[in-house]
């Protein structure tokens, strides 16, 4: 998160971190208690590993009451995503067992009306990515507010040039935005996601680079699905 604050501890507690090794990758959140929601790119340099999935943290690395670690039985990366596109770009992972929800770890409802977030909601973005433009690490979570920007602002020319589909989303990315390490993780808009921060890479905080956005509701039968099969 670049020019974003530090969250309010716990405050956040669909929050999740995807780790491989000890090491955060990507975000996620808590859609049920046995599955977590991220971005399908996240899963490009894990050669085949599965993540291990942090829950109820605020700090990466200082013990803390609630933090708990759970194994993945098993992770879905939606049919249509690729290396070469932004599309359809969202994982779903089962955890090993059903997580222990306490006031730290709770579950964030998702968008299931597919009807764009009108422009200049303000949403927010929370995570454990990159806080400066030289690639620092924060280790305690981050977010930031930031405003929804039309479809076709989105997409003129000089900005995503046409590659913004109906299922994606935007926000305005000037100064203050998401940035590498956030992806997976969820744009909440009064209280309910609405999209999982994309993880093609991009450039931070420049305005002409927009922030985008896998929007969810477009996707709720295929989740609802995958959830329905796994044996949970
Ligand atoms: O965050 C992303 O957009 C993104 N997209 C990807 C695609 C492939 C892929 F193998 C990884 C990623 C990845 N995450 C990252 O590189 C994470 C490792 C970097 C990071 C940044 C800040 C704090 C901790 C760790």
């Amino acid at each position: 998160i670049l020019r974003g604050s530090e969250a309010q501890p716990h405050l956040r507690p669909y929050m999740a971190s995807l780790q491989l090794g000890g090491q955060h990758v990507c975000g996620g959140f808590l859609i049920a208690q046995q599955w977590v929601l991220s971005a399908a790119h996240c899963t490009e340099q894990t050669n085949g590993e599965h993540f291990e999935v942090l829950l109820g943290a605020h700090s990466l690395s200082e013990p803390e009451p609630h933090k708990r670690l759970y194994r993945v039985k098993a992770q879905i990366a939606h049919p249509g995503s690729n290396i070469h596109n932004n599309r359809d770009d969202l994982l779903l992972l089962q955890l090993e067992e059903k997580a222990e929800l306490n006031e730290h770890v709770q579950v964030l409802p998702f968008q299931r009306e597919d009807r764009d977030v009108a422009a200049d909601t303000v949403c927010d973005a929370a995570g454990w990515g990159t806080v400066t433009h030289s690639g620092q690490r924060p280790d305690r979570l981050q977010e930031v507010r930031r405003p929804v920007i039309d479809r076709e602002l989105c997409n003129h020319r000089t900005r995503h040039d046409n590659t913004i589909t109906a299922k994606m989303m935007c926000t305005d990315s000037r100064k203050k935005d998401t940035c590498k390490g956030d992806s997976g993780g969820p744009l909440v808009c009064n209280g309910v996601a609405e999209g999982v921060v994309s993880a093609g890479s991009r450039v931070c905080g420049n305005y002409k680079k927009p922030a985008i956005y896998t929007r969810i509701a477009p996707y709720a039968g295929w989740i609802d699905g995958v959830m329905a099969s796994g044996d949970g």
